[in-house]
């Protein structure tokens, strides 16, 4: 049974999510956790850290710094701790991290307790599951209601400790494991995040298989009940920034999205990154929108990390705006 003061959130969520007027959309970059998690080699600390710092004076004001997960699923995030305490901290920017147990919630807490920063080390964690069981036990070793029985005093205790809790949720609608995803499902997960406290929710398509028209029919069903201010495409069949601008189009005003493209799930077979930050935010200036991000830097930005990685910048609009830089240089030397 839903408390009162939940309903009356959720009510009030519904009408932001179906009547957004404003034109400013929250970009969430996602690169340094869910692209670097994916990379083959360890990216060392040092880097991710330039990669967070450039990230935040490109003008983007939530980047996900990294996971508290198991170093044994994902060895590429085992330096998060470290990552969190050298970065140039802004109090304008959360630094969210993913915490999928209670394990990971001891460790970042007792990093907070003894940093000696002036800033807190970040305010925010992100917990995640899924609709299908089969994704979340090869992601997670457990079934989706395990995962979410795992999660509530996890979520609980953050939330008592002053931090800010977001959800994912994974497969929102084609799952590599079991197929088409009902929108009830996801309806179903999404609200059990907000219920455990989670102030906004993410929406996976984790395979990057959706259409505008699957985003417009899961959205018109999983918003009948609940707030889905955010969503992460991935772009594997090139849909996400066409997924993106349906979402938007219905208020959906928080959008996850990675620089330069990097990533992908790394249990999640056939996943690419997600969505180019670089596209998401052309396409929403281009549209009418404000993102606060400048394009400049944040196509410098990516391709930096690529060449320090070693990776295709996957950016169409990143490529676009290089291949321009050069013609315009070289028409300087003429
Ligand atoms: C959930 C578990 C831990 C269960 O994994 P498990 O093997 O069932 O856990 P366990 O409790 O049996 O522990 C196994 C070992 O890991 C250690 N351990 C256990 N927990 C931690 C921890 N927090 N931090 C550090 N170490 C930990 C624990 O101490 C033990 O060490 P041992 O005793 O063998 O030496 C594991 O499955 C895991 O870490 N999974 C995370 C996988 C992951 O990070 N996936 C990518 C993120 S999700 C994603 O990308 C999708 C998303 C969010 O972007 C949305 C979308 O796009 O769809």
């Amino acid at each position: 049974m839903l408390q009162p003061r939940l309903i009356y959130r959720l009510g009030k969520s519904i009408r932001q999510a179906r009547y957004a007027s404003t034109t400013a959309v929250r970009i969430v970059e996602v690169g340094p956790r869910d692209g670097l998690q994916n990379e083959k080699q360890i990216v060392p600390e040092d880097v991710k850290v330039s990669l967070i710092n450039r990230l935040g004076r490109a003008g983007l004001k939530d980047i996900e710094a990294g996971s508290f997960v198991s170093p044994k699923w994902v060895p590429q995030m085992a330096g998060t701790a470290e990552v969190l305490k050298q970065i140039h901290h802004s109090k304008e920017i959360h630094y969210p991290v993913l915490v999928p147990n209670m394990k990971g919630l001891d460790s970042l807490l007792s990093l907070l307790q003894s940093s000696t920063s002036a800033e807190p080390l970040t305010d925010e964690i992100a917990v995640f599951t899924a609709t299908t069981d089969s994704f979340a036990r090869a992601n997670t070793n457990c079934t989706v209601a395990e995962s979410i029985e795992r999660l509530a005093p996890v979520v609980e205790r953050a939330i008592s400790a002053g931090l800010r809790v977001r959800g994912y949720v994974s497969m929102v609608i084609v799952c590599p494991f079991e197929g088409r995803v009902a929108p009830a499902k996801v309806r179903e997960v999404t609200q059990k995040l907000l219920e455990m406290g989670c102030y906004e929710v993410s929406l996976g398509d984790t395979v990057g298989m959706g259409t505008p028209k699957d985003w417009e029919d899961m959205l018109n069903d999983v918003t009948g009940s609940v707030n889905v201010s955010t969503l992460a495409t991935h772009d594997t069949f090139g849909m996400a920034v066409a997924n993106v601008m349906q979402a938007v189009s219905m208020g959906v005003r928080t959008v996850d999205s990675s620089v330069a493209g990097l990533g992908g799930c790394p249990y999640s077979p056939g996943a690419t990154g997600n969505v180019a930050t670089e596209d998401v935010v052309y396409a929403l200036h281009g549209s009418g929108y404000e993102t606060g991000v400048d394009l400049t830097a944040l196509a410098a930005t990516g391709f930096w990390i690529s060449e320090k990685i070693g990776r295709e910048n996957v950016s169409r609009v990143g490529r676009a705006l290089r291949a321009k830089q050069v013609r315009e240089q070289s028409r300087q030397k003429e």
